[in-house]
């Protein structure tokens, strides 16, 4: 007998595991009536309605006219998977390992700010179920709840902390000194968003929730030296929750400061001497050149990302720059990937291009919005069982076997979007 509610068990039997989602989203138990959707336009959609307008423009938005975005769904269309036949998969295992950490696939929960945007739960909701379901969890250094309470959400699970770098170096080192002493086991430093690129549909209506409404959310509001800064500027936060939120994101997150590769030698030195040894990782490197750099520096990783096209509009497509680096640099530093995944083909092509690991982000974005914990949830088991399938029924075994000759590639061509929405 499968248990139904053992994530690991479930993805196996497909349609006792559908029927159970069912019964969860359908069943009046909690007043709930919920049609859910797996599929990703569908989700989406859900969202959407979900969300207020700025939430949702927040979440959907991207660079410029999304030409970036646009690209980034359009190299996964290039590369077709390959299917074997008369292959024993039933045998097949999708765990992996990540530094070290043994994990049930190699997807991850990818880093994004500000998740009560979304649910008031935010950020517990992720974390907490990215440790039920046994997949690294990523906590934004621009998060709404504290380091330290994402942390206990998260139990014994495996997380890192993405940094935003501030340039108070003595600001930069208590988040890691508290990361660390909360559990976090790797740090990734967000290379591309020193600024926020020009968005027009959120500089349209003026959309920055920390401006406004979130602030600076708890983890600036439980650092010390942060409060500290707050002291001398003269800023009571309970009284001026805005003024609080402007400073903490003007200094500290988006502060349009230069950083060097110089000064990230100096960040791994100190992140190494606070873990006591642990994997250091720069997110954003979309360039063969970068990505050597990142060796030469002593980085354990990379992701090769490109924000979801909402940074650099016009910029290469990610998994175009994922083909070219893992080429590259494949077999000197561990190699991940985001931006623009939206289904397990997508995330089978990444590794099959030489990737060991594959971020989400909007995804789970859109469960979270759409029912809290049990949206977050919905939406990554169905991707796990989306991912398990594929793997069987395209007849691979193991993830060893997913490699480069299990896709054709089609020749790039350009593709000139045929419209601007908002993607
Ligand atoms: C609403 C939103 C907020 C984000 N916030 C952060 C962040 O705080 N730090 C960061 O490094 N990346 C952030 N990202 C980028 C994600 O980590 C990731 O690179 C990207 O979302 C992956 O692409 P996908 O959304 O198509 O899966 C954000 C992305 C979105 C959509
Ligand atoms: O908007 C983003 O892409 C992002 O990285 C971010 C950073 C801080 C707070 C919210 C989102």
């Amino acid at each position: 007998m499968s248990d139904l509610n053992n994530p690991n068990i479930a993805i196996r039997s497909t349609p006792q595991w559908a029927l159970k989602q069912r019964e969860m989203f359908w069943a009046p138990n909690d007043g709930i009536f919920q049609p859910f959707d797996t599929e990703p336009d569908a989700l989406k959609a859900k969202a959407k309605e979900r969300l207020t307008e700025q939430g949702w423009l927040y979440a959907a938005s991207n660079a410029g006219i999304n030409w970036t975005h646009y690209a980034n769904r359009t190299a996964f269309y290039r590369h077709r998977i390959i299917p074997r036949m008369l292959r024993d998969t039933n045998t097949r295992d999708t765990a992996t390992t990540l530094f070290g950490h043994k994990v049930s696939a190699p997807i991850g929960f990818a880093p994004v700010g500000i998740n009560r945007i979304y649910h008031p739960t935010g950020e517990l909701s992720v974390a907490k179920v990215a440790q039920e379901l046994n997949l690294p969890y990523c906590l934004s250094s621009a998060g709404s709840y504290s380091i330290e309470a994402v942390g206990e959400a998260n139990k014994d699970g495996c997380r890192f902390f993405q940094l935003y770098q501030s340039p108070d170096d003595e600001q930069c080192l208590s988040m890691l000194e508290r990361a660390v002493e909360s559990g976090f086991t790797a740090c990734i430093l967000t290379t591309d968003t020193w600024q926020l690129a020009w968005r027009h549909h959120d500089v349209n209506i003026g959309n920055y929730a920390f401006y406004h409404e979130h602030g600076a959310g708890d983890i600036a509001l439980n650092d010390p030296v942060f409060l500290k800064r707050l002291k001398e500027a003269g800023i009571d936060h309970e009284k001026d929750p805005k003024r609080a939120g402007q400073k903490w994101m003007d200094e500290n997150i988006w502060h349009g400061h230069a950083h060097t590769w110089e000064k990230t030698k100096w960040l791994i030195k100190e992140w190494k001497r606070i873990s006591g040894g642990k994997p250091f990782l720069l997110k954003g490197i979309q360039s063969v050149r970068d990505a050597k750099k990142a060796v030469e520096i002593g980085c354990d990783g990379i992701v090769v990302s490109n924000h979801a096209g909402r940074q650099v509009d016009g910029a290469i497509a990610s998994l175009d720059a994922l083909e070219k680096i893992c080429d590259a640099v494949g077999d000197q530093i561990v190699i991940t990937y985001d931006s623009g995944v939206r289904t397990a083909s997508d995330i089978f092509k990444a590794l099959a291009l030489g990737a060991r690991f594959v971020f989400v982000g909007r995804l789970w974005i859109y469960g979270l919005s759409i029912q809290g914990e049990i949206g977050v949830r919905h939406v990554m088991r169905a991707l796990l069982a989306e991912f398990d399938i594929l793997v069987n029924v395209s007849g691979y075994a193991t993830l060893e076997e997913i490699d480069k000759e299990a896709i054709d590639s089609l020749p790039r061509v350009a593709i000139m979007p045929t419209d601007a929405h908002i993607t």
